[in-house]
């Protein structure tokens, strides 16, 4: 296929995650010990776990810039990944931001991206580095959104924003998984917003998957409703 030849059609049939027995490695130091993991297409599953446990080095290891020590990873589909702290062009503008997340899709025009999320469309012309934090974050949303994946994995989509300004961010990630069957694995350090708005999740805890389940019974284990709900079940619905 060459330059001038149309993107593909979006294809949201296939988006599933199966990681086995992964171990990823820093050196000596073991940052993922035999991880299993699997998302079926169309769930929105959540990662939970405190700082260090490996969350971004799986994400990492899902988008391939880090490379597994032994075990598997299989992503069906095309995966995008909104990566912690965003990390987007601070001198460029927001549509430049946008246009270059479509480098695989070979998308370049935002206007869809625009549909999903109004507000980039109000930003297109501003530099990303002026913006508040979740205009930022739509920014590393929408980028992410121009590659037309079938999955996406959201790392710390919460941090550093107020509450309504995640539960915004978060209704439009429900609204991709519900209205156009986009998968979802949600990387947070908040339990409530992710238990709120994913039906599974999994605990990950110095590399190891230490709970996983329907995140309704996940909420009843006396264990993680301390960890990470402190102490009292309380969802925020979406
Ligand atoms: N580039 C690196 N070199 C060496 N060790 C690293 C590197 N990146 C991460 N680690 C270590 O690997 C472990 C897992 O880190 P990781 O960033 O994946 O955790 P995390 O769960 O995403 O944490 P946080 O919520 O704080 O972002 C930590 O002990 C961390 O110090």
């Amino acid at each position: 296929m060459n330059e001038s030849d149309t993107p593909p059609e979006p294809s949201r049939t296939g988006g599933t995650i199966e990681v086995t027995d992964l171990v990823v490695t820093y050196g000596s130091a073991t940052a993922l010990d035999h991880v299993r993991l699997s998302v079926r297409s169309g769930e929105m599953v959540a990662l939970l776990g405190p700082n260090g446990a490996g969350k971004s080095t799986l994400a990492d290891t899902l988008s391939g810039i880090l490379t597994p020590r032994s075990g598997t990873v299989e992503v069906g589909g095309r995966l995008a990944h909104i990566p912690e702290g965003r990390q987007l062009f601070p001198d460029l503008t927001v549509e430049d931001n946008l246009s270059l997340g479509g480098w695989r899709s070979r998308e370049r025009d935002p206007a869809f991206v625009f549909d999903l999320l109004p507000r980039l469309a109000e930003l297109r012309k501003r530099r990303a580095g002026v913006l508040s934090g979740g205009e930022q974050q739509m920014v590393a949303f929408g980028r992410a959104m121009m590659s037309r994946p079938d999955v996406l994995v959201v790392d710390e989509l919460s941090l550093g924003l107020a509450p309504m300004v995640t539960r915004d961010l978060a209704a439009h990630l429900v609204a991709l998984n519900r209205e156009q069957g986009l998968t979802v694995l949600l990387i947070e350090q908040n339990a409530r917003l992710a238990f709120g708005v994913c039906e599974r999740a999994y605990v990950l805890e110095a590399g190891r998957v230490v709970a996983e389940g329907p995140c309704a019974e996940l909420a009843e284990s006396p264990r993680v409703a301390s960890a990470y709900l402190g102490g009292s079940i309380e969802e925020t619905q979406i």
